[in-house]
């Protein structure tokens, strides 16, 4: 069987089994896993960025990658929408399977990828247009076209982001004249108005504001009822606060990987002992 992932001509891997616990509060949620990774290596030319990385992301969760600046965490996030294509230098070897695919073959149709598994920046980049065409751009390039249906897709996606209320009433404004922290979140709308699976999130809130970033926070709480998500963060107070899991990289290395409150109160390695507690990077 093929997915909307794969072009012709490629068999389906049977769907990864193993559950993994997820800890809310004290009851224990068995979540299925969404992206199961085998022995990712990405490379740009000779530089070996991203090192035998194998773990398993559950789905409807939070899982946060963290460590020191070019450790590989933006290489390894880019890799699950293969936004890595983009740069001609790099190459990707190993296994990354969502629904049974494996996301490294040659033969992924990207394009039905990328607005399944959507992807936000650390700089929001809205399009130099209004609200409203930010949502809508996309959505008519797939050609949805029936006026009532895009109007519904830029409610329903405002309000997702928790914008709605902040706009309602200027959607044919230049995107450009919100704040840096409405910016972002239109990004994320725009990303949601695409109805993704799985959002990847480059340091979301790192150029915003605290009021801003606590905005983004409690709408990541919000959207992992019903999404999953990675986000890099360098803060890792952030990490601490919004994720289930966290993943400690470092020289390309994936060190450490566990439950969020594990992770920061009883670190099974020592690299990440020192990490956390600011004894380096
Ligand atoms: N577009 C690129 N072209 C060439 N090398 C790259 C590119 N992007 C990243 N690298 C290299 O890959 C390695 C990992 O970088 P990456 O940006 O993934 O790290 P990071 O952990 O996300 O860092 P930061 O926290 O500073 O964003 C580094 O050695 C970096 O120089």
């Amino acid at each position: 069987m093929t997915t909307v992932l794969q072009e012709k001509g490629i068999e389906k891997k049977a769907a990864v089994q193993a559950p993994v616990t997820e800890k809310t509060g004290q009851q224990p949620v068995t979540k299925p896993t969404i992206l199961d990774i085998h022995d990712l290596n990405i490379y740009y030319a000779d530089n070996h960025a991203v090192q035998h990385v194998s773990f398993e992301i559950p789905e409807q969760s939070v899982t946060a990658l963290i460590g020191p600046s070019g450790c590989g965490k933006s290489t390894f996030l880019r890799s699950v929408n293969r936004m890595n294509d983009l740069i001609p230098i790099s190459r990707t070897k190993g296994e990354m399977y969502y629904e049974g695919v494996n996301l490294v073959a040659d033969n992924i149709d990207v394009t039905a990828l990328r607005n399944e598994i959507g992807m936000v920046f650390q700089k929001p980049n809205p399009f130099p247009k209004s609200i409203y065409e930010n949502i809508t751009h996309a959505l008519k390039l797939h050609g949805i076209k029936k006026k009532s249906l895009l109007n519904q897709k830029v409610e329903e996606s405002l309000k997702k982001a928790a914008l709605w209320d902040e706009v309602k009433d200027r959607l044919h404004t230049s995107a450009l004249s919100l704040s840096g922290g409405q910016q972002q979140r239109l990004c994320i709308a725009r990303t949601l108005a695409m109805d993704p699976n799985v959002l990847l999130l480059d340091e979301p809130a790192s150029a915003l504001d605290p009021i801003s970033t606590a905005k983004i926070e409690e709408l990541i709480n919000e959207l992992k009822e019903n999404h999953t998500i990675v986000i890099v963060t360098h803060n890792m107070q952030q990490a601490a606060r919004v994720s289930d899991k966290t993943a400690f990289f470092l020289n390309g290395r994936l060190v450490e990987y566990d439950h969020t409150d594990e992770l920061f109160t009883n670190p099974a390695k020592k690299e990440t002992e020192d990490y956390i507690s600011g004894r380096f990077g």
